[in-house]
């Protein structure tokens, strides 16, 4: 029986892990968990799972859980909360499905701790790839991807000698807005930017995939994760999301991994990994779909995703600017104060009055982050 700690549990990805523990009961069990201000859907996860350790966000939701649970269960609050669920003694594994660049230290403590890392939360990597991949290399510490694109360019490489990788092939949907023009898109809504046509998926991810960030941050992901240049990197388009990334071998072999969307699936493979569990999840019918269909990236109708290959091949502080000036515009489209466009403007600006720092150690990037997010806010008087 496999000991789980999960960050996020009341979002997209927890709720699914959480599918996945009660599908497997006799493989894995929850022991701690963190939630951020959902506290009614935690309240119900408290219930099922009986977890021994539960982090929130606020400390007034902390002292009101505290009272309605009985002492067996320990509550704790705040990011010393979240990295006290990811460094939990009975917890084999810590799935990382927080959303935002707070997921970084827990994930470093977690490591720190022995920790196998089922990672979702793609800003850990995006923001300081070279501290946690160079930490998990030294504790001896897999980081096991659950984003679908790297799940399928892990599953790929299964048994494969890295050295003979030509390149990877990072499939994206296209996300909301993939047929509309550049000038359609000045007068989209919230409400249309969220509705994903294959996916479902947390708030900020599903913009993120509408202005094609998402993709960004997964080459940065997948650069750091497999160890690849960026030059050997490609996106391709491809709007039914079947075939979840591809990897190309110097040989002129492609091996794929394809599947219906449904985000358990990589959950589970990188819980269960190197076994491979059953799953009660919609078969895919490849005579049923009939035709597939690929496209050429377009880097000027899809800026964030030219702005993250730049701010990844610069590297250094660069991609923490990039995923900061992100967070704070997404937030900003969210809330309904800014349009569509102006995202990717609000990012561009924050890349471009930003000189990168080197080989950043945490201190730097948890500095820049801050900084990046202060100015923004700032300057655009949120
Ligand atoms: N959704 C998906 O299919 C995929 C997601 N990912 C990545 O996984 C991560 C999570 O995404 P997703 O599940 O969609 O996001 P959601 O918004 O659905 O869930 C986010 C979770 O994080 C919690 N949370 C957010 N901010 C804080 C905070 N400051 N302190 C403590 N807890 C916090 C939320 O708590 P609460 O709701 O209680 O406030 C919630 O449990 C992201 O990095 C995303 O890019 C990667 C691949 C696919
Ligand atoms: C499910 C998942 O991994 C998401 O990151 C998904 O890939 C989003 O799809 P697009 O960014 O391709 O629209
Ligand atoms: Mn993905």
């Amino acid at each position: 029986m496999k000991g789980i700690s999960l960050l996020g549990a009341t979002g997209s990805i927890g709720k699914q892990t959480l599918d996945i523990l009660r599908i497997h009961p006799k493989k894995f069990k929850l022991i701690a968990i963190s939630v951020g201000k959902n506290i009614e859907l935690a309240r119900k996860i408290i219930a099922q799972f009986q977890p021994k350790l539960v982090s929130v966000q606020e400390k007034q939701d902390y002292e009101i859980l505290l009272k309605e649970f009985p002492s067996s269960i320990k509550f704790t609050y705040g990011l010393e909360g979240i990295i006290e669920v990811a460094t939990h003694p009975q917890a084999e594994v810590l799935v990382n499905a927080i959303l935002g660049s707070v997921g970084l230290l827990p994930t470093l403590q977690a490591i720190d701790a022995g920790k196998t890392i089922a990672l979702a939360n793609k800003e850990t990597l995006v923001t300081a790839g070279h501290l946690v991949m160079e930490k998990a290399k030294s504790k001896n510490v897999p980081i096991l991807p659950v984003d679908s694109e790297h799940s399928a360019i892990f599953q790929s490489l299964n048994g494969e000698n890295p050295k003979n990788i030509e390149r990877l092939i990072i499939t994206a949907s296209g996300g909301s807005f993939r047929d509309k023009t550049r000038d359609q898109l000045e007068s989209v809504t919230v409400q249309d930017a969220l509705n994903h046509p294959n996916w479902s998926m947390g708030a900020k991810i599903t913009i993120d995939s509408a202005t094609m960030m998402n993709k960004g941050l997964e080459v940065i992901e997948a650069h750091w994760l497999f160890n690849i240049p960026y030059e050997k990197i490609d996106v391709v388009l491809h709007r039914e999301s079947t075939i979840h990334s591809l990897v190309e071998f110097h040989d002129s072999s492609i091996i794929a991994q394809l599947g219906t969307p449904d985000m358990r699936l990589p959950i589970q493979y990188a819980l269960s990994y190197p076994e491979r569990l059953p799953l009660p999840a919609e078969r895919l019918n490849l005579a049923k779909i009939g035709s597939l269909h690929f496209q050429e990236m377009d880097m000027d109708r899809f800026r964030c995703l030219r702005f993250a290959y730049e701010a990844g091949k610069i590297g250094g502080t660069m991609p923490v600017v990039l995923n900061a000036a992100n967070e704070v515009a997404v937030a900003a489209f969210l809330a309904g104060k800014i349009p569509f466009l102006a995202i990717e403007d609000w990012i561009e600006q924050a890349l471009e009055n930003h000189s990168s720092i080197e080989n950043p150690s945490l201190e730097t990037i948890l500095a820049v982050d801050m900084e990046t997010r202060t100015i923004a806010q700032q300057f655009h008087k949120l």
